[in-house]
């Protein structure tokens, strides 16, 4: 599973933290990458216990190590279907969360660039379904303001039509490229990612519609308004922050 900065340790009691919150009977999201994937060892650990929880997985990934940690596993559109149970709790990571700074409107805090794994569609499906979104990260990702590239999960035939219109927006984009083979990342949904480096965002919200609002454009990394509570695992214990 892909790794990103931040001690592992912190990453570890981050995701412990946010699976302590899960609860017996819950239908829990299981989101995607290194920190999230602590909370998805700690339910497994819980489940062997007894609990009884059930993990809407975000990708191939997450899919893969619930399996393996015994979690039994529903699709989203069942969970979230006219029969389905919903979804209680989301348990997800980010590459970064704004803290918020004086003056911002307070959506701003508490909103998040993903995608980092290019998972993000999915991911904003099962987060945005559930009633609570708990959010892991560790110190690394805090910053007042979203200053990283947006990742935009992209049609392949899209893809320059789409560039073109982040340029316009003001972004500059990179077709994200694949470590280990050449060409493209290809993403779980068989589309393509363009990183879209927009400096310092003032608005998140307002640059999430703008590119929603792009034909091509699937689904993007920027999740305004839907995290509840951020578990931040430090070297020495965990803060959670209710947004
Ligand atoms: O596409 C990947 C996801 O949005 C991850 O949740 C995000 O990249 C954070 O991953 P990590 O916990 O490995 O830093």
């Amino acid at each position: 599973m892909k790794t990103s900065g931040g001690s592992d340790a912190a990453k570890r009691r981050a995701g412990e933290s946010a699976a302590e919150a899960v609860t017996d009977g819950d239908v829990v999201g299981l989101g995607t990458g290194s920190t999230a994937a602590h909370a998805i060892r700690r339910l497994g650990e819980r489940a062997d216990a007894g609990l009884d929880v059930r993990g809407v997985p975000t990708s191939f990934a997450s899919r893969e190590l619930a399996a393996e940690e015994g979690i039994p596993l529903l699709d989203l559109p069942d969970a979230v279907g006219p029969e389905g149970p919903g979804i209680d709790v989301a348990i997800d990571g980010a590459d970064q969360v704004a803290t918020g700074a004086a003056g911002d409107d307070p959506l701003s805090g508490g909103a998040l660039i993903k995608g980092g794994g290019a998972a993000h569609a999915r991911e904003k499906l099962v987060d945005a379904a559930a009633d609570r979104f708990l959010v892991v990260a560790d110190p690394s990702k805090e910053s007042p303001r979203l200053d990283r590239s947006v990742p935009v999960e992209v049609l392949s035939a899209g893809r320059t039509a789409v560039a073109a219109a982040v340029r316009d927006a003001g972004g500059e984009p990179t077709l994200r490229r694949a470590e280990r083979k050449d060409g493209p990342v290809v993403t779980d949904n068989g589309n393509l990612v363009t990183d879209c480096a927009f400096g310092e965002i003032a608005d998140p919200a307002a640059l999430s519609a703008t590119l929603s609002a792009v034909p091509g454009v699937v689904e993007h990394g920027l999740f305004v308004g839907l995290a509840d509570e951020v578990h931040v695992g430090t070297e020495s214990g965990v803060r959670v922050d209710e947004v």
